[in-house]
């Protein structure tokens, strides 16, 4: 049957006798790589290959350019279309009702109670009403302001260091971008002190931010063993800590859900948990009045959603910045490219604001954007069709039926540096491609991307409400970063500077997404911060 679907499809498709789709296959199939490659012949390899988790960051985009922009994978379970082509992607990220989100994400993001990322229909349009408004552009000079405090703290540390060496930075970048969530996002404001560590005691007192950056680090096992397991006294001490975090969630939910809602109206900064809140109990008495279909969000809504924050926000951002800390590092062209721009938008301001500043920082964007397209944090979104099935048209005009039940999966490696959209040099890093070459009265400076082309932060109606937050952070913190000082690769004994960059470039490619793409050696990239 899936084999007739794949066919009645008119699009290319590879066979796979077994059902790749679990979350324990996705964990076991990552060391199967290198028998892959090594034992497996023709198109049996790339059958295999192409449900290899993170496969789509390890191989580029040869599969794509061996079989074609769209194929299907047809498995004993459910048929995986492998979408690369743009139109098609803009086609199922309009259409949220026939594509709805993966059950395995919903597994894994609703772990902590629903939230707006699983849900689909109705209940998703609610959800949406309240908390894209509460992550909306009032929480930036907000964002501005603390991600610049935290990066000036790293900064001084960092060059405070023996010969401004550091190891760490990655895990440093981390720590400002959990600081900043915590603040933002929690009203729970900390100091930088140095880089992220989670929480290992299980008896120790732990933050909210504390006991959710813990939850996110270790979400797959989260979701997969019951607290009981890891409570255990023979597990290792950090998953008797998760327990402990997993077990103190309800109760300090509802605390700081208490706390939001007695100090209402004292005067106090507003928080992304007090927006979430307010918008919600006043939904709540809009409903009342009217009798009308629930609005509002419930108690384990809003609990979810507070999770989802950290899990949605914190290390997409984090590991953007540190990502992006490498490249800066392995292109001081590129580096000198942005200082100048520094240089000469805040000059010596010692304490630039957002509203006058962060328009006129489009390098340091255009650097952003350029490390989220070839180092996208989410590798592929996946999308259930329950429905019989639906037509998608790609770039060049072919229509084909995609045949229900499936998953799609809308591949960001391959839209984001197919040729035929990013032109020849779509896999090199050229921060230039993002700037509008001669911009007209009120244009802005940055181009858009053709619809499809640029998913980092997903399109559409689900497009991610946090990709504002996410932007004035990461230029508030590169900014902070490069106005001071300067970073370079450290060199190895022998080693020349430009095989020095060359390694860090590698160190970047030795990446494995978990949730998110992360490095597998972050302390490889062995950085010297100088001062300007
Ligand atoms: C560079 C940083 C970020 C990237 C690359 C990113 C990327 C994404 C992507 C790709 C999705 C869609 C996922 C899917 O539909 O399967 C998404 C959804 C979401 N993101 Fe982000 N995100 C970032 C930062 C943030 C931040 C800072 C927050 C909030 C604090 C946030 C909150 C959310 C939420 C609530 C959703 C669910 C939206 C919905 O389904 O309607 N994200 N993000």
């Amino acid at each position: 049957r899936n084999i007739q679907a794949a066919r009645a499809s008119g699009l290319p498709y590879l066979v796979l006798p077994l059902n790749p789709d679990n979350p324990l296959y996705m964990i076991f199939s990552v060391p199967l790589w290198p028998f892959v490659e090594r034992f497996l012949p023709g198109s049996l390899h790339d059958a295999v290959l192409a449900t290899i988790y993170g496969w789509e960051f390890l191989e580029k985009s040869s599969l794509f350019h061996r079989i074609g922009p769209v194929f299907i994978l047809v498995t004993t379970g459910l048929n995986r279309v492998m979408c690369g082509d743009a139109a098609m992607t803009s086609q199922v990220m309009a259409r949220r009702n026939v594509f709805t989100q993966h059950s395995i994400s919903k597994t894994m993001m609703g772990v902590f109670g629903g939230n707006v990322l699983v849900a689909d229909g109705d209940d998703w349009s609610r959800q949406r009403r309240i908390v894209a408004p509460s992550l909306n552009e009032r929480i930036s000079p907000t964002v501005w302001r603390e991600s610049i405090d935290q990066a000036t703290q790293m900064v001084r540390s960092m060059l405070a260091l023996p010969g401004g060496e550091t190891r760490g930075s990655v895990h440093g970048i981390r720590a400002i971008a959990i600081n900043v969530i915590g603040r933002v996002a929690y009203g729970d404001p900390k100091p930088w002190l140095k880089p992220i560590e989670f929480p290992t005691d299980p008896d120790a007192d732990m933050s909210y931010t504390d006991v959710v950056g813990l939850m996110t680090e270790l979400i797959i096992v989260a979701a997969l063993v019951p607290i009981r397991i890891l409570r255990l006294s023979v597990m290792p001490r950090l998953l008797q800590t998760l327990g402990a975090a997993m077990e103190k969630m309800p109760r300090q939910t509802k605390d700081m859900l208490d706390y939001e809602r007695h100090r209402a109206g004292d005067g106090h900064p507003d928080t992304i948990t007090s927006r979430l809140v307010r918008l919600s109990d006043q939904a709540k008495l809009v409903d009342h009045d009217k009798t009308a279909s629930k609005q509002y969000l419930t108690e384990e809504e809003i609990s979810g959603n507070l999770f989802l924050f950290t899990t949605a926000g914190f290390d997409t951002t984090a590991f953007t910045m540190g990502y992006a800390l490498g490249l800066l590092a392995a292109y001081p062209e590129w580096q000198r490219w942005i200082q100048a721009e520094l240089d000469q938008v805040l000059g010596d301001d010692a304490q630039p604001e957002y509203t006058d500043v962060f328009p006129k920082l489009t390098r340091c964007l255009a650097f952003m954007l350029e490390t989220l397209r070839l180092f996208t944090p989410i590798l592929h979104l996946p999308r259930d069709v329950l429905s019989s099935g639906t037509t998608l048209t790609t770039t060049s005009g072919t229509a084909h039926e995609i045949v229900g039940p499936c998953i799609v999966y809308l591949v960001s490696t391959y839209l984001h540096t197919n040729p035929a959209d990013w032109g020849d040099d779509g896999d090199a890093f050229r921060p230039t491609r993002w700037l509008n070459p001669s911009p007209k009265e009120g244009e802005p400076p940055i181009i858009t991307p053709a619809p499809g082309t640029f998913i980092a932060w997903s399109g559409g109606p689900r497009q991610c409400p946090g990709l504002k937050m996410s932007q004035v952070e990461f230029v508030a913190v590169i900014s902070t970063i490069l106005r001071t000082c300067s970073i370079e690769p450290v060199t190895k004994d022998g080693e020349t500077m430009d095989q020095a960059r060359q390694r860090l470039l590698d160190v970047m490619q030795d990446s494995q997404p978990t949730t998110t793409l992360r490095m597998k050696r972050p302390e490889d990239i062995h950085l010297r911060w100088v001062k300007r």
